[in-house]
């Protein structure tokens, strides 16, 4: 049985990949999984029917027989655990390369994703200047640790896995803000995610979405 995503119906990224979907399509095209999507407007996300979905009335959710599941990280995981190519078989490898997940969803994301959305919802505010000095202080300290750790390894520990899937969907959203390119090895990090056939799948796929509500 195929499952079901929801994704935005007009992503307000433009089309850049920069959504949660995309994580989860990256992983289903890793993993060789074919899936459906259900588009949501915005207004949709807080109507009944996809609050019992997703009791944030947010996007990705993740539909499979009678299991619903919502949070992205939880989605990867549970696609990970269930096909080969985003977990390692050992046991140690495994719960390192979930770690990673972790590391890329708690430690390196916040910081990221709130500069982001002060950039979108704070900008006028009189301390806006003083809070992004903050969150950028923060971001650096993260790339420096994570730069150091990664080194010229090609990924985070031995094989690709769902640990830099999630950690490159985390990077992408510093692109063109200077800090990745501060990191060249993290830039370049990012840079082999998205040569990935199954992340090149994954991004034709949700860009195609944007392209066809643009022309709607
Ligand atoms: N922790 C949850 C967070 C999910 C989430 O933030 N979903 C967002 C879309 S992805 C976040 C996002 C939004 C926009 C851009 N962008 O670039 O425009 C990028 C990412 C959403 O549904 N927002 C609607 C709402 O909260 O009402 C997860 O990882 O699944």
């Amino acid at each position: 049985m195929k499952p079901t995503i929801t994704a935005f119906e007009r992503s307000p990224d433009g089309g850049k990949g920069l959504a949660r979907d995309m994580r989860v399509r990256w992983a289903l095209e890793e993993t060789g999984q074919d899936y459906e999507v259900r588009l949501r407007s915005f207004s949709a996300l807080n109507e009944p029917a996809h609050l019992a979905l997703h009791p944030f009335g947010q996007i990705p959710t993740y539909e499979e027989g009678d299991l619903t599941l919502f949070e992205s990280g939880a989605i990867v995981l549970h696609i990970a655990e269930r096909h080969q190519g985003l977990l390692p078989v050992d046991a140690n490898a495994r719960a390192r390369a979930i770690t990673w997940m972790f590391g890329a969803l708690n430690t390196v994301e916040p910081p990221v994703f709130d500069r982001d959305l002060a950039m979108i919802l704070e900008r006028e505010e009189p301390w806006y200047e003083q809070r992004m000095r903050v969150l950028e202080d923060s971001i650096r300290k993260r790339l420096g640790a994570l730069s150091t750790r990664l080194g010229d390894a090609e990924w985070l520990d031995g094989r690709f896995s769902a640990g830099d899937l999630l950690m490159v969907t985390v990077l992408r959203r510093l692109k063109g803000s200077g800090m990745l390119e501060e990191t060249p090895n993290l830039a370049a990090y990012v840079a082999r995610g998205e040569a990935r056939p199954a992340f090149k799948r994954a991004f034709d796929a949700q860009l195609a979405v944007f392209k066809s509500a643009s022309t709607g």
